[in-house]
């Protein structure tokens, strides 16, 4: 047989190490701990007196349901009552222990502390409990009444016992101590503590039964022989080791045959006790539970919800909530979300009150239109567009500075991106920013600042090709155009040639019956300016330019920086509504609250009204030029709305590859997303690019309307990329290719360029997209790029190509052209590849090469060689 150790037997129990230990010494087995082995008998011994335990606890346990505490009393009183008055006196010792359990009741315990056998307020106690009960008759039916109600009795009893047990001892306690100590001398190894045990029990126990033998015994404590009454000593003994070591010890006779039967009767009461202890505590947190107003949650949901948090919210444990989801077949974790249906069921069964808000998806872009009664009228905003050198800076300070010598002495302290000039008590609002880059990212980004455009043409230079450009950039934004004809004080100026050279391109001036202004200036002279605003002013009374300034503010950023004193400031642009000091709002994907705001001459200022340039000081971060700002109710919505941005953002780059192309037209047209196809056509020569132009627009159908927005010799370049992307057009480049820098715009923006070198072919591509019909297509991938540095004649092979790789890799025998200038100047096959005199495969980017073209031997340095493949990409349609 295995042997048992200390604790294994302690878990068979369900008892602690210690208790089981202390309950071991009480039997007489002694252990040093509780890794300590038992023996056979030893565990058997055990086993048998906590079965005796349970059983005893469970018997009294039963009874005390059954029986109810003022029935007890009362019992007791009335049995008390009709004992005869002579027999008073000999019965008062007997119970004296009772009466002082009484006493107990009404008056807490005095002391538990050690040695209380001597505590003056037990004798108090006792004393007191003895004279009332002297007041009352008592009889010998008291005893067995008392006796009989023994087991309800538990309670009183165990308080009776611990009163009396602080009554000072009689000489025949005094008696049983000295035999006791005889014992204990016998038995040697039992400690001094475990001695005194038998002594409270032996003083207790007659306290209860005292009243047995019916005054025969009068005014003597119990014999120890009625401990074997098993049930009253139980309430006397039931609490710790440790306290009753602090009881004092009564003397009592001890006996060989009752030993055992005492232990067990005091063990027994120790686990009775224990577990009465723990029903008491039980009920008693029960009827706390119970009294406790019960809490009725109210929680609102606007939105998904963890099971954590909703658990947070409805004052459970995590574990409640899963545990409830489980039963409804849902197997959650912490952290999961439950989506507000199943989060409003969840609480609503689990005790709360519900109410569902559900917070509507705020849009980007979503914009209350004003009632026409709170429209005003507001200023427009203008971008001066022209050539290189044309003068627009020039045009710009010599509005600004004509403007600020005319209002104010000051000279100008600020420059934020944007200004207003005030002619004849109205204004206009200048975006300082010429050129048409920044006036197409923002078109690009679906922010229309521009009002009015003011394309400056010099006038000793004439029409240029970014002066198409600009016009054409206009026209797609639907921006009308003011002609400044600058530099006419040039001696070489000539206002008429360029007149002449814009209505070429639509833009009629009005002398000649058409409706653009043409205003002629000199920028540098400053002459001819004043004339320029009145006529931009006239443009925008035409236009009927109004917003509601009484309205959250909304419009567009301008420009942003990092400032090192200041933090992120952004110049915005307000459309619609007054921005005031204090709104929260949101840019783009930035929030912040308005800390200051600065008008275009650094001034504070409180607010800024629609059209209005003004810095902003607060953001939390820095915005990009272009993102729409918009005040919001609060700041917590501020955030979400720049959340939700940051989202849109990363949507429209997806979106972004997903824009007009040929392949998809058809379906885009039968989807009826595509109701005008835009073409940017860029060619070698003028005369192509005009006839390309004429023969696509002849291809417009009553579904789709072909629009050539801008058309040009030359490379495709950067400035074709975005104005593709912000007009949603598809760039047709004819014997030109696109630059390093347009490559990576058209990627970035997904903005499609396709490549021809042969006129029917584009034709043919378009009308075929636009049926539906278009062959199964073969994509061109580019490998690599290498620059011509040097040539060489060799004999019988031609001219070969030393060059380096810029990009990708060069193979041998793959289809190449010859770019020269942005134009291609030959079409064909890499002949020969060499790395110094051996023939290779393939060169890699940042290697050398010597590069031979099949039948093409007019190369030069400075050309570049691109190597392409023709993938076929199967057509969906
Ligand atoms: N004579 C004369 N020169 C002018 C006039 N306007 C501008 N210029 C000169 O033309 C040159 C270019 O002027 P800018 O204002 O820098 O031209 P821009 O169009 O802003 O040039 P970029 O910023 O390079 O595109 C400067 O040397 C100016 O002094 C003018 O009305 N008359």
């Amino acid at each position: 047989m295995a042997k048992t150790r200390v604790y294994e037997l302690a878990k068979e129990l369900k008892v602690s190490n210690k208790d089981l230990m202390d309950t071991m010494a009480q039997l007489g087995i002694y252990t040093r701990s509780h890794m300590s082995v038992l023996e056979n008998g030893e565990v058997i011994k055990i086993r048998n007196h906590y079965r005796q335990i349970w059983r005893a606890a469970r018997a009294a346990k039963l009874k005390q349901q059954e029986a109810a505490a003022p029935k007890e009393e009362r019992a007791v009183t009335e049995a008390a009552k009709e004992q005869p008055a002579e027999r008073h006196e000999e019965i008062t010792a007997a119970v004296a222990g009772e009466a002082a359990g009484s006493a107990a009741m009404v008056t807490p315990p005095a002391s538990t502390a050690t040695d209380t056998g001597r505590s003056p307020q037990g004798n108090e106690a006792a004393n007191k409990a003895l004279t009332e009960k002297g007041r009352q008759p008592a009889g010998e039916d008291t005893a067995p009444a008392a006796a009989a109600q023994g087991e309800q009795h538990r309670v009183d009893d165990r308080q009776t016992g611990k009163q009396a047990g602080k009554t000072k001892a009689r000489p025949e306690q005094k008696q049983h101590r000295r035999r006791e100590n005889k014992v204990q001398e016998q038995e040697g190894r039992r400690s001094q503590e475990r001695a005194e045990r038998p002594q409270k029990i032996d003083q207790q126990a007659p306290q209860t039964v005292a009243p047995r033998p019916a005054g025969k015994g009068a005014g003597r404590p119990p014999r120890g022989k009625q401990l074997r009454i098993p049930k009253p000593p139980e309430t006397v003994t039931k609490e710790a080791p440790e306290k009753r070591r602090e009881r004092p010890g009564k003397p009592t006779a001890r006996q060989e045959e009752n030993g055992r039967s005492r232990k067990k009767v005091e063990l027994e009461q120790q686990l009775e006790e224990r577990l009465l202890r723990r029903d008491k505590e039980k009920s008693k947190a029960k009827a706390a539970q119970q009294e406790a107003p019960k809490v009725v949650r109210r929680l609102t949901l606007t939105g998904s919800i963890t099971v954590q948090e909703l658990a947070k919210r409805l004052g459970k444990t995590a574990a409640e909530v899963i545990k409830f989801l489980m039963g409804q077949g849902i197997m959650a974790t912490i952290n999961q979300e439950l989506d507000i249906d199943t989060a409003a069921i969840v609480a609503q069964e689990m005790g709360a009150i519900v109410e569902v808000k559900e917070e509507k998806p705020i849009t980007l872009l979503e914009d209350q239109p004003d009632d026409p009664e709170t429209l005003r009228e507001r200023p427009p905003v203008v971008t001066v567009m022209g050539h290189v050198d044309h003068g627009k800076t020039s045009l710009l300070d010599a509005i600004r500075r004509t403007n600020v010598t005319a209002t104010e002495a000051g000279g100008i302290t600020q420059h934020i991106g944007a200004y207003q000039v005030k002619i004849k008590d109205r204004k206009i609002t200048f975006l300082d920013t010429p050129g048409h880059e920044a006036f197409t990212a923002m078109r690009a980004r679906g922010a229309q600042v521009t009002d009015i455009a003011i394309l400056v043409v010099a006038a000793d230079d004439g029409v240029m090709p970014q002066t198409v450009e600009a016009i054409n950039h206009a026209k797609a934004a639907g921006v009308p155009i003011v002609v400044a004809i600058n530099k006419i004080d040039r001696p070489d100026a000539n206002p008429e040639r360029v007149k002449q050279q814009l209505s070429e391109y639509g833009l009629i001036p009005e002398e000649w019956g058409g409706d653009t202004i043409m205003v002629p200036v000199s920028a540098v002279k400053k002459e001819g300016i004043n004339e320029l605003l009145e006529m931009t002013l006239l443009t925008a009374d035409m236009m009927e330019l109004k917003a509601n300034p009484d309205r959250p503010a909304r419009g567009v950023v301008i420009e942003a920086k990092l400032d090192k004193g200041r933090g992120p400031v952004a110049t915005v642009l307000v459309q619609k509504g007054t921005l005031k000091v204090g709104d929260n709002l949101v840019a783009g994907a930035v929030y912040g609250r308005v800390r200051a705001l600065f008008d275009d001459k650094g001034e504070r200022v409180k607010s800024a009204e629609p059209s209005m340039p003004v810095e902003v000081l607060g953001l939390s971060d820095l915005p990009q030029a272009g993102d729409i700002f918009q005040v919001v109710e609060d700041e917590k919505l501020a955030r979400q709305i720049a959340a939700l941005r940051q989202e849109e953002h990363r949507q429209e780059e997806f979106k972004a590859a997903a824009k007009t192309s040929l392949d998809d037209l058809f379906k885009q047209m039968e989807a009826g997303e595509v109701k005008e196809l835009n073409l940017v056509v860029k060619g070698d020569v003028q005369g192509s690019v005009e006839a390309l132009r004429a023969a696509l627009e002849q291809l417009s159908t009553n579904e789709v309307k072909v629009s050539i927005i801008h058309g040009g010799v030359g490379a495709i370049t950067e400035s074709d990329v975005m104005l593709a992307a912000a007009s949603k057009a598809i760039i047709i480049g004819f014997n030109v290719r696109p630059d390093a820098n347009a490559r990576r715009a058209a990627e970035e923006a997904g903005v499609e360029i396709r490549l021809y070198r042969v006129i029917y072919e584009v034709i043919d591509e378009v009308k075929a997209a636009m049926t539906g019909l278009l062959e199964p297509e073969k994509r061109e991938v580019i490998l690599g790029r290498a620059e011509v540095r040097a040539t060489f004649k060799v004999p019988k092979v031609g001219t070969v190509a030393g060059c380096f790789v810029t990009e990708g890799k060069i193979q041998n025998r793959a289809l190449a052209r010859v770019i020269r200038d942005g134009v291609v100047v030959f079409e064909g096959r890499i002949e020969s590849l060499k790395r110094f005199k051996d023939d290779v495969r393939e060169v890699a980017q940042g290697y050398e090469c010597g590069v031979g073209l099949e039948k093409f031997n007019d190369i030069k340095v400075g050309d570049i060689i691109e190597a392409y493949a023709i993938e076929e990409v199967k057509r969906e349609l």
